[in-house]
Order: C-alpha cells, then sequence, then structure tokens
C-alpha cells in the first residue's frame, strides 16, 4: 500500500445538508460523511451499501481536502455538524479531516459500534456509540468497546446508542446502560424492513416501527427506566429507506 492510500479515506456518499435522524443530535442539521467498509454484518443494517463489499466498487478513496471541499460547498461555507458514519468510520483515518473542519468552526458527531478504537476519538465533539444486541447476530467485545472510551479520554460528549427489536435486546440495552452509569442511553426501535441497497423506493412498515416504539415506551415505564430516553429514527418516518437524506 502507498503512503497516499493510507491517507485516503473510503467514502460510500456525502450528503445533506440534512438533519440527523438520530439519538442525542436528532433534528440538528448536518452534512453526512459516510465511508465505506464495515468490520461487523448485522442481520438487520440499514445501510448494507456501505458495508458489502458487492458494493465496494461504489466507495471512492477521497483525501480529506476533497472530502473537505464536499462538505463545504454543501453546507455553503456556513459551519454546522458533520455527522461521520459508515460503515465503521473508525476504520478509516479520519483525523486530518477532523482537524481541518475544527480550523474552520465546523463540529464532528461519530456514529460506531464501538469495536476499533482510533486515537483521534479525542478529537471529535460528540461519539456515538452503538453496541449491537443480540438480534444483530454480532457479539460484542467488551474490552474493544472500553478502549474506545479510554480513546475519548471524556474528551468528546458521549453517548449511548442501542437498538432494539425484542426483549433479548432490551435486556442487552438495559445491561450495557448499567455497565456504563454516567453515559446517556438511547433506545431505538428497530426498523424490521430496511431496504436492500439497490432499491432505494422499498417500502418501510412505519405502523410496525410504531409499534416497537410504543411497546418500548411501554417497557421503559413499567421498569421505572428514568433515565433513558426513546427515540425513532426520524429521517426513515420522514423519508423512509430512502439513501443520501
Ligand atoms: C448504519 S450504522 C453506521 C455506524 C456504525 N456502524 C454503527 O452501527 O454504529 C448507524 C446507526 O444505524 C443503526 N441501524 C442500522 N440498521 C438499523 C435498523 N434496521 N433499524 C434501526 N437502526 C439501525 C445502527 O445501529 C447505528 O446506530
Ligand atoms: N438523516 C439521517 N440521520 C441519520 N442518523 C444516522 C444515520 C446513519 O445512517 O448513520 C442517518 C442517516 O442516514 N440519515
Ligand atoms: S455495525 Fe453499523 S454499518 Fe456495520 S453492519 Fe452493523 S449497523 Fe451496519
Ligand atoms: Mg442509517
Amino acid at each position: 500500500m502507498t503512503a497516499g492510500r493510507e491517507t485516503h479515506i473510503r467514502v460510500s456518499e456525502i450528503f445533506g445538508p440534512t438533519i440527523q435522524g438520530e439519538g442525542v443530535l436528532i433534528g440538528l442539521p448536518t452534512v453526512f460523511v459516510r465511508t465505506g467498509g464495515c468490520d461487523y454484518r448485522c442481520s438487520w443494517c440499514d445501510t448494507l451499501h456501505a458495508v458489502d463489499s458487492d458494493y465496494r466498487d461504489q466507495w471512492r478513496p477521497m483525501s480529506a481536502d476533497e472530502i473537505w471541499q464536499e462538505v463545504t460547498r454543501l453546507a455553503s461555507n456556513r459551519p454546522l455538524t458533520v455527522s461521520l458514519s459508515g460503515g465503521n468510520p473508525a476504520i478509516q483515518p479520519l483525523g486530518p479531516l477532523i482537524e481541518r473542519g475544527h480550523r474552520e468552526g465546523y463540529r464532528f458527531a461519530l456514529e460506531t459500534q464501538g469495536s476499533i478504537a482510533k486515537d483521534w476519538f479525542a478529537d471529535l465533539d460528540v461519539l456515538v456509540l452503538s453496541p449491537k444486541p443480540p438480534s444483530s447476530g454480532m457479539e460484542t467485545d467488551w474490552d474493544a468497546f472500553d478502549a474506545c472510551l479510554r480513546m475519548a479520554a471524556e474528551k468528546p460528549q458521549i453517548a449511548l446508542k442501542v437498538v432494539v427489536f425484542d426483549d433479548r435486546d432490551y435486556l442487552y440495552a438495559r445491561a450495557a446502560a448499567a455497565r456504563h452509569p454516567d453515559l446517556p442511553v438511547y433506545l431505538q426501535p428497530g426498523n424490521h424492513t430496511p431496504p436492500p441497497p439497490d432499491d432505494d423506493d422499498a417500502k418501510v412498515d412505519v405502523d410496525g416501527i410504531m409499534d416497537r416504539m410504543l411497546w418500548l415506551v411501554d417497557k421503559v415505564t413499567e421498569d421505572r427506566w428514568f433515565e433513558v430516553r426513546v427515540l425513532p429514527q426520524l429521517h426513515v418516518l420522514l423519508w423512509g429507506n430512502k439513501r443520501g437524506v
């Protein structure tokens, strides 16, 4: 691998401004930089076009400079929060991009499952850690997760976000929250109708997601779990399974 390639970031898509549809920054205008490639393969992943290597030919190695030009063009040079997602963006060398954006007054939030720790996590403004519950088919490596927290070194704002499909997932979320009593926790009802990567118009069962949302609200209130927040994926309610929003 050449030195140049090591500094390049594999990008699946850059889009926005839109609003952040999930978790701690919900509703906030943002531009997304979605990287390509993931060390996980969750059974219900809604972003397979940035995970499955079948879509590799759609991912482009870009320099921090090239990405920055596109972000600032989309934002009309008005500083905003940039959301880094994927795939697993922690695989990519994002440090120089964050440094560049900070110099121009932008903020950075990152979404990752917590399986890979990077020293540049400490430069983020917001770190969203989204460990994966049993329904995903993935196993959580809590040592790796703890390494992510150590790398963040209490500098960014940190939130836990757990997708919940069923009772086992809910119990997993409770255990994850108990393990990290100082972190704010967001529960997100799973979308059981994630898009096949090639079908932008794939229908979403919004009623089904709302049923799961209501079930989750019942669970937390019955359990007197009063520190948690329960939020649907707002962008899915607004735009369904459409890509790039
Ligand atoms: C596509 S992932 C990319 C970032 C990173 N790989 C992660 O999982 O945190 C962004 C967020 O979408 C969530 N997500 C993925 N598929 C979903 C689905 N079918 N329903 C609800 N949330 C989903 C993930 O759990 C994660 O919190
Ligand atoms: N609007 C909007 N909000 C989001 N929050 C997390 C997203 C993601 O796919 O990581 C996402 C996304 O794709 N769009
Ligand atoms: S970790 Fe995130 S991007 Fe990777 S497969 Fe799971 S939900 Fe999709
Ligand atoms: Mg998404």
